[in-house]
């Protein structure tokens, strides 16, 4: 449960929008019934009820911006509510509301929501003169104090909204090629091969690149001429792959690419081709670069660990046997695979 909440940024700001609503609110509901304000007692109750909903069912579903959506709608028709019923002293709701709207949904939506309460307040206001302002004073007061609130509200929002993007980008991301790094990778095997993708009907492959005496071109060239090798690969297997591929790092000069939906001839396929690009297309100053390739689609029942051991001895066939060519894994048998492309004779 606590892993989760340190995981999603949303259920966790839901959550404790959640709680602060129990603690805040359910007093006053209570205290409403027991002065006889039945109606502002009813939105009381009616907005914890639903807020504790809106919780559950994000805990339930993992459907956050829903959940979010659907309790900063009901705050904001409970704001109206609120303070139509209380005048004046119900103004002072508006300004915790404005700054917890911003937990609940993106900056600009909250904004939006907050113009619309504003515009709402103005028009009851003209039309019932008394009711909610005492004097025009108070009114011009309240829309100054309460657009500042949300103006101030806003720029924080959005800036944290940027940040959480920027670290969440870093977090996910080789900061030299830009692919998905190995923590991604970790993740999306255990989905791949984890109960959830189990019952699926498609297949899934695995190709494990790795490029082949790039020792030498880091010794002779430079660590720079490496990284720029490094860089141009990862931008080969992107531009050769569907958008639903993903590209990872899994360390040094290793990289995966997983295969959705596949089978296990269009998986060596796929490999073949992406094999032969970089032979045609990546090369250094001094000379081309070409990479060993090891393939294994995951095999029914089979753990994530058992298939990257699979593709990484698929990909030490290719390196045992002259480098430069791709060997497709034998299904179940990590030792066992079978060669797919010869090294050329060159
Ligand atoms: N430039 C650069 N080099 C890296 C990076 N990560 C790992 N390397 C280098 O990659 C090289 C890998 O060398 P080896 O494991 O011997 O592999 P190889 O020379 O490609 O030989 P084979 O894989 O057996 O064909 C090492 O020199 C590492 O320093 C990186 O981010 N940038």
């Amino acid at each position: 449960m606590i892993a989760r909440l340190q995981r999603d940024f949303h259920l966790a700001m839901l959550s404790l929008v959640g709680i602060m609503v129990l603690v805040c609110v359910t007093p006053y509901a209570i205290y409403r019934y027991w002065d006889g304000s039945y109606l502002i007692a009813a939105v009381d109750s009616i907005l914890v009820v639903s807020t504790l909903a809106a919780v559950a069912y994000a805990w339930l579903t993992g459907n956050t911006k829903a959940a979010g959506f659907f309790v900063a709608c009901m705050f904001c028709a409970g704001v109206v509510i609120v303070v139509f019923g209380l005048g004046p002293v119900g103004l002072f709701w508006t300004y915790p509301f404005i700054v917890f709207i911003f937990f609940l949904v993106p900056p600009l939506r909250a904004l939006l929501l907050l113009l619309l309460v504003l515009v709402t307040l103005l028009l009851l206001a003209a039309l019932i003169p008394g009711k909610i302002f005492l004097d025009g004073f108070q009114l011009v007061s309240f829309v100054v104090t309460s657009a500042v609130t949300s103006f101030f509200s806003y720029v924080f929002a959005y800036r944290m909204l940027v940040q959480r993007r920027q670290l969440e980008s870093m977090a996910a991301q080789d900061a030299l090629t830009g692919a998905a790094n190995r923590r991604q990778l970790d993740q999306a095997l255990e989905f791949a091969a984890g109960s959830g993708r189990r019952s699926r009907h498609n297949e899934i492959a695995m190709l494990l690149f790795d490029l082949d005496f790039f020792k030498q071109i880091n010794d002779s060239e430079g660590h720079q001429a490496g990284d720029a090798i490094l860089v141009e690969l990862v931008q080969l297997l992107q531009k050769h792959t569907r958008m639903s591929d993903q590209v990872y790092r899994f360390g040094g000069e290793e990289f995966v690419v997983l295969l959705e939906d596949i089978t296990q001839e269009e998986a060596l396929a796929v490999a073949e081709k992406l094999h032969a690009v970089i032979d045609k297309e990546l090369r250094s100053s001094q000379r081309t670069v070409s990479a060993s390739v090891g393939v294994a689609v995951l095999a029914p029942g089979e753990s994530w660990e058992q298939w990257l051991a699979r593709a990484d001895a698929a990909l030490y066939r290719a390196k045992a046997q002259g480098r430069n060519q791709v060997v497709m894994a034998e299904m179940g048998n990590p030792a066992a695979s079978k060669e797919a492309t010869p090294a050329p004779c060159s």
